[in-house]
């Protein structure tokens, strides 16, 4: 593993990213760089490559030109299982856990080096590592965290679509994740649980975890994030304080345009 030295202030570097699909060019050499321990926001009208980067980022695409940094490491086409191992981890807009199994044994399984980790692994207690103990105990502590420790031992399938995108946050930091990429993280809830899901992320930010996001729902994300990109048509078209980008003629006009 090459470091290539970036400078650390940077936990994500990707530089002058492309992606096509087909003849359309979905990501058109768009550069972005995530300070570590922040929340960074990626914007834009609809269609204008942001869930595309995000997934080249976090490795669901191989892009067609660029590069992606993680921690100073070249790691370019790699898979999301090996970025997931290093500390880089994406949820999902549509949560996807097991919806029979426990809040709990659904954080257990997101522990790195867990049997469960391979989904053909057997869930039996007995085939499970030495360390479930000490597993058992990061998980109750991370469901504190998230607000779902009263849940603990409900299936998963019972949650609330908001308790459901908490347990999703709460299998990300199980995995050890140092860096979290997330589509829409408040889409679909109600404007108190969207503020508390912020504000949660807020707080995993004051630990050390860094957050790279895209947002729709601009009026509540704002007042939460450190950094704001945003995108049209594949390209980076603005960076900055969420208030200079919010009002930038350019980011107003990819909007009404779209
Ligand atoms: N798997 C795919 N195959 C073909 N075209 C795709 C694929 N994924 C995205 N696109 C196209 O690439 C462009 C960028 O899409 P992308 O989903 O990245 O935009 P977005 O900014 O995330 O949009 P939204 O805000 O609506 O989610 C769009 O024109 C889209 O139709």
């Amino acid at each position: 593993m090459t470091n290539i030295g970036y400078s650390s202030e940077y936990i994500l570097v990707a530089e002058r990213i492309k992606k096509r699909f087909g003849g359309l060019i979905a990501v058109d050499g768009a550069t972005v760089k995530v300070r570590r321990k922040t929340i960074t926001l990626l914007i834009g009208p609809n269609g204008s490559g942001k869930t595309t980067l995000l997934n080249v980022i976090a490795g669901f695409y191989k892009p067609d030109g660029g590069k992606v940094i993680f921690d100073g490491k070249d790691v370019t086409g790699w898979p999301p299982h090996k970025l997931y191992h290093l500390g880089m981890a994406r949820t999902f807009q549509v949560p996807q856990p097991f919806y029979k199994l426990t809040v709990l044994e659904n954080v257990l399984l997101a522990a790195r080096g867990h049997p469960g980790e391979s989904f053909a692994a057997p869930l039996q207690r007995s085939k499970w590592l030495p360390r479930e103990e000490e597993l058992v105990d990061k998980a109750f502590s991370i469901l504190k965290l998230v607000g779902l420790i009263h849940l603990w031992d409900q299936p998963a399938g019972q949650l609330s679509g908001g308790q459901m995108k908490l347990l999703e946050i709460a299998r990300v930091l199980m995995s050890g994740a140092r860096m979290i990429l997330m589509d829409e993280p408040i889409a679909g809830v109600n404007p108190t649980l969207a503020h508390e899901i912020l504000q949660f992320l807020v707080k995993l930010r004051d630990q050390g975890i860094t957050f790279f996001i895209i947002e729709h729902r601009l009026d509540i994300a704002m007042q939460y994030v450190d950094y704001v990109y945003a995108m049209a048509r594949g390209r980076v078209i603005a960076e900055g304080k969420p208030e200079e980008v919010v009002s930038n003629p350019v980011v107003i006009d990819s909007y009404l345009g779209g």
